[in-house]
């Protein structure tokens, strides 16, 4: 079972049910690494205004979403057709099609983290009318909830919350529509929506349409399904917070094989700022930005050839 959590009962300390949400999430981040959480700061309609903003962009005709393909942007921004991701290097690339965009650097950052691929600068489509005012909006909402959720469970599994908080002013965060066809018929057992991998970063938040197809490996072996409606969020942990904790928190492999209905998802994957360091305490430094961009140029299919 994934843990269900109520996030109000969990960011607000003086609500009741407060410590029992503490334990549960306590427990998810360490043992399975994957939680839902329900009554959120975020309306559902927010979500699913999100959610359809990305359904028109990706019924759009190829050529038109062509016009914004990262394969020829060189960076991470836009449009990834089908193939565009490997994220398993024994599995072709994944037959989803994504729309990514990156980091909205605040006034303020530092020089150091301008001209950087994780900051890249994004390409806004023209059509469907309102995407950019859509996920701007859904890109600051989810960033802010991302970090009140991830400093309570900095604080559920025993870390310094303020420290975390600290980490996060410039974040490198990616906010993804994922687009899943039908499963081709084509398609072997070599081929997934998305293969087999862990996220990168710190936390993912995920909303999805309610569709069936995410999967979560257990520990002791197979495969757990995991579903969220509108208005629910999949949140998970990534290989920068694994390491930060010392592995006490998990970053779980998952995938999606697909099926005959078509889904959509959108994770937000909140990634500190580049310049953090996300070593267990008194181990070798390890940078946020030099992990993030290595994953980068391993999977995105562009970015593996250009390096
Ligand atoms: O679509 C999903 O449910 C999962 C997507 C995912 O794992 C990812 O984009 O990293
Ligand atoms: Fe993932």
């Amino acid at each position: 079972m994934i843990p269900r959590i109520d996030a109000q009962a969990l960011l607000d300390a003086a609500h009741l049910d407060h410590d029992a949400a503490k334990t549960l999430v306590a427990t998810a981040a360490t043992d399975i690494g994957f939680m839902t959480v329900h009554n959120t700061p975020i309306d559902p309609a927010f979500v699913a205004d999100a959610i359809e903003h990305y359904r028109a962009f990706f019924k759009l005709p190829a050529a038109t979403k062509q016009k914004y393909d990262m394969a020829q942007t060189g960076s991470n921004r836009g449009w990834g057709a089908p193939g565009s991701e490997q994220v398993d290097p024994n599995a072709n690339p994944d037959y989803k099609q994504v729309f990514d965009i990156g980091s909205i650097l605040p006034d303020g950052a530092p020089d150091s983290a301008k001209g950087l691929l994780t900051y890249a600068p994004n390409v806004w489509p023209d059509a469907p009318d309102g995407f950019a005012d859509a996920l701007r909006s859904y890109y600051y909402k989810s960033t802010e909830f991302a970090l009140d959720l991830l400093c309570a469970i900095a604080d559920a599994v025993g870390e310094d919350a303020d420290y975390f908080r600290n980490q996060f002013t410039y974040p490198m965060s990616l906010v993804r529509g994922n687009f899943y066809p039908e499963r081709p018929e084509w398609a072997s057992e070599r081929d997934f929506g998305i293969a087999t991998h862990t996220d990168y970063g710190c936390l993912t938040l995920l909303a999805t349409d309610g569709t069936p197809g995410l999967e979560v490996r257990k520990r002791g072996g197979g495969w757990i399904p995991v579903t969220a409606p509108i208005g629910e969020f999949v949140i998970n942990f990534g290989e920068m917070l694994e390491f930060w904790t010392g592995g006490k928190v998990v970053a779980t492999p998952h995938r999606v094989i697909g099926t005959d209905d078509e889904r959509i998802s959108i994770p937000l994957f909140f990634n500190p700022n580049h310049d953090a360091n996300v070593a267990p305490k008194g181990k070798p430094p390890i940078s946020a930005g030099a992990h993030l961009e290595q994953r980068y140029k391993e999977t995105y299919v562009h970015l593996q050839k250009a390096s």
